[in-house]
């Protein structure tokens, strides 16, 4: 096996609460097993740009309880193309790098499986969105502290939902994936949730509304997720108050607010483990895999394997949410 002497890291994509913490126990992990860790800035547009440095114990201190990410984050369009991933090498070789650690979402791990191809520098991926929209992992480094504020937020909302007797529809984030609708829906006592993993009959969303109105129920919640087939929740309150004009209803696009913030007890934990199987991964000449953990144990799945794919959201889970708000 080849001797492992130089790693980096970058962070890419969208920032998730947790980045920091798993950066920090990349480097520290790194420098325990004597290996020199380099960090790089702004993704893999800092690859090209030779924003490449090393990192030491120290620069990483402080940084566990912040969101956000020190190394920052960007897309870059240069890393689609192939001329772009041969000039990315040809910098990291400028700094002998023989393991390189990608924490970030699919499009991100889309292009290390590419590079790690393509070229002769191993690749770990280490899952940091908030979406939780990666195959191969229970959560993503992020995800609980997203749900965790929207949950909050949706919590304020109700107050006011209740003191106004309103229907509030709320916007959480997810491009493609239902998740923190999903959770954060379920922990708020929401009548509704509409994601993307399920086609949502808003006429029957409709209809229950009526009902509930029949039988005085004054506050509803409906959570839909940004990348749900309907449009979001401005094209949802549209079509409610189309139908029933008696609701006093209201719009809020809970919006960035889900990617900030200090990370959870468990997404720090979660960045902590990871970054230390990642450094351990390469150590042990295991390449090319995304570090997930799986009931609680480390978990490594091949990189192309490790996308997006719209995963299946057990109906059980709807079940739930219509009984417990009914
Ligand atoms: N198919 C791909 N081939 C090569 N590089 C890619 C590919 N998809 C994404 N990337 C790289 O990864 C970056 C981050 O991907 P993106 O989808 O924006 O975020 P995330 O990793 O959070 O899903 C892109 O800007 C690009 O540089
Ligand atoms: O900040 P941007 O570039 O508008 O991206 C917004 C998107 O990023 C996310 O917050 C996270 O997605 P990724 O982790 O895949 O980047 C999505 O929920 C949201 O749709
Ligand atoms: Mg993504």
């Amino acid at each position: 096996m080849k001797k492992l002497n130089n790693i980096a890291v970058l962070t890419s994509g969208g920032d998730a609460p947790g980045m920091n913490a798993a950066v920090r126990a990349v480097v520290r992990t790194g420098i325990y097993h004597q290996l020199n860790v380099f960090g790089v800035m702004y993704g893999y547009r800092g690859i090209l740009k030779n924003e490449i440095f090393p990192m030491e114990s120290k620069s990483v201190a402080n940084i566990i309880q912040r969101g956000g990410t020190i190394l920052k984050t960007a897309r870059c369009k240069e890393f689609y193309e192939y001329e772009g991933r041969k000039k990315a090498y040809e910098n990291l070789k400028k700094h002998n790098i023989d393991g390189l650690i990608v924490i970030g979402g699919d499009g991100s791990f889309n292009g290390a499986q590419k590079f790690s191809q393509e070229f002769d520098i191993p690749c770990i991926g280490l899952p940091g969105t908030i979406d939780k929209d990666i195959a191969g992992t229970d959560s993503t480094i992020g995800f609980d502290t997203a749900v965790n504020t929207a949950i909050e937020a949706i919590d304020k909302i109700r107050d006011t939902a209740d003191a106004h007797d309103r229907l509030f529809v709320i916007e959480v984030m997810g491009r493609d994936a239902g998740y923190i609708a999903l959770h954060s829906g379920i922990a708020t006592g929401a009548e509704h949730i509409m994601v993307p993993e399920r086609k949502t009959e808003l006429n029957d969303i409709i209809e229950e509304l009526q009902a509930n109105e029949r039988r005085k129920k004054l506050v509803n919640l409906i959570v839909v997720a940004e990348g749900d087939e309907t449009g979001g929740a401005n094209e949802v309150a549209r079509r409610i108050k189309e139908s029933c004009p008696q609701l006093d209803t209201r719009v809020c696009i809970l919006g960035h607010i889900q990617r900030g913030g200090s990370p959870s007890c468990t997404d720090r934990i979660l960045a902590s483990r990871m970054g230390y199987a990642a450094v351990d991964a390469l150590l042990e000449g295991i390449h090319n895999v995304m570090i997930g953990i799986v009931n609680d144990k480390i978990h490594y799945t091949p990189l192309d394997k490790a996308v997006k794919a719209k995963q299946e959201i057990d109906p059980e889970w709807f079940k739930i949410v219509k009984i417990l708000a009914s």
